[in-house]
């Protein structure tokens, strides 16, 4: 079979397509090394002294892990030079950060969750790296958090990386979704699933089942409907799965199918679940979608919420389109 990197796919599709301008290209680049250096730096683990808390707090009230800390410098270092970028955000930042002033500027806005999962980074339980390409407005002077918040359909890239058994980066730049896969030994992404496609029917669910007591009518209604299998309305048996890695969660759903739901629930009224809208819903919703899966906040499709704020949360259940299509009618009635 003949290999195709990362780099050969993406300079084949400016070709075909005209979608992935140099400056892109090299952006997704930086981007993909930054995950094989993050990469190496998990697999490590104990003998590279990144296990562990880092003592510190993010934004969101959330303990940080070492390897929050670690991946984030990994990825403004890598993308701060490079030319292509206005400014970065991050999960484990409060505020923007603009390019500084002696590295060129670029056209884009990047945004990340540097390590997905931290759970389950002390217990060698699969974790990633999630991002989100948008153009900086037009006319852009000095960037501020203004410039970000553009809903999720202006992404021109999203993708994330999956640190397991193997190493994945799955990308897309709205033309479908592809896989690479990091050869260890030669230290290069590889193209190894095309054109991705999300199964349209499932027997799989993944929600944070402690939740439950919490949870609002059509997500009770949606689940124990499920739950009651064979004998129940759906007439059939339903399997779940709950990683708590959004990454690796989202993986399986894009290989066999599958629902995933982070719900608001009536412990915090106000806040609309646990997941972040700008660098997790957004870039997964691109994804999914890009596979034939849907993606909505039970009301409306992700990528057309209208970001109020950076760090802002938002309910999320994708995945295989007649699962998401039911759960979002349930909200409705
Ligand atoms: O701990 P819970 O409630 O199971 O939540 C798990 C969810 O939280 C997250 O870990 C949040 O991501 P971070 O590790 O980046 O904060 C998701 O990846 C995952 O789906
Ligand atoms: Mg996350
Ligand atoms: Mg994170």
């Amino acid at each position: 079979m003949k290999r195709v990197s990362l780099t050969q796919y993406l300079v084949e599709e400016q070709r075909l397509y005209n979608n992935i301008p140099a400056e892109l290209r090299l952006l997704i680049e930086v981007v993909a090394r930054s995950c094989k250096t993050i990469s190496h730096a998990v697999g490590k683990g104990a003998l590279g002294e990144v296990l562990g808390s880092a003592g510190s707090e993010n934004v969101q009230g959330e303990v940080q892990k070492k390897l929050d800390i670690i991946s984030n410098e990994m990825l403004l270092e890598a993308n701060e030079w490079g030319g292509h970028l206005a400014a970065m955000a991050s999960e484990e930042m409060e505020g923007i950060h603009p390019i500084p002033n002696r590295y060129p500027k670029g056209e884009y806005l990047l945004l990340f969750d540097p390590l997905d999962g931290s759970s389950n980074i002390d217990v060698n339980v699969s974790i990633g790296t999630i991002f989100s390409v948008l153009k900086a407005p037009d006319g852009m002077a000095e960037p501020t958090e203004k410039d970000f918040l553009q809903c999720g359909a202006k992404q021109v890239a999203a993708g994330y990386a999956v640190y397991g058994p193997q190493t994945v980066l799955v990308l897309t730049t709205g033309n479908g979704v592809n896989c690479f896969t990091l050869d260890r030994e030669m230290g290069s992404w590889v193209l190894t699933q095309r054109d991705m496609k999300i199964p349209a029917e499932t027997k799989e669910f993944a929600i944070n089942a402690s939740n439950a007591r919490h949870w609002y009518p059509p997500v009770k209604r949606y689940v124990d409907e499920m739950l009651a299998g064979e004998t129940g309305v759906r007439q059939k048996n339903f399997n779940m799965r709950w990683i708590a890695s959004m990454v690796a969660d989202v993986h399986r759903i894009l290989n066999r199918g599958g629902i995933f739901m982070y719900p608001a629930d009536a412990r915090e009224p106000d806040k609309p679940g646990k997941l972040r809208l700008m660098y997790e819903a957004n870039p997964m919703a691109f994804i999914v979608e890009q596979a034939g899966g849907a993606a909505t906040n039970g009301k409306q499709r992700i990528l057309d919420v209208q970001p109020q704020k950076l760090h802002e949360r938002v309910a999320v259940f994708l995945g295989s389109r007649s699962e998401v299509e039911r759960v979002t009618s349930y909200h409705a009635e």
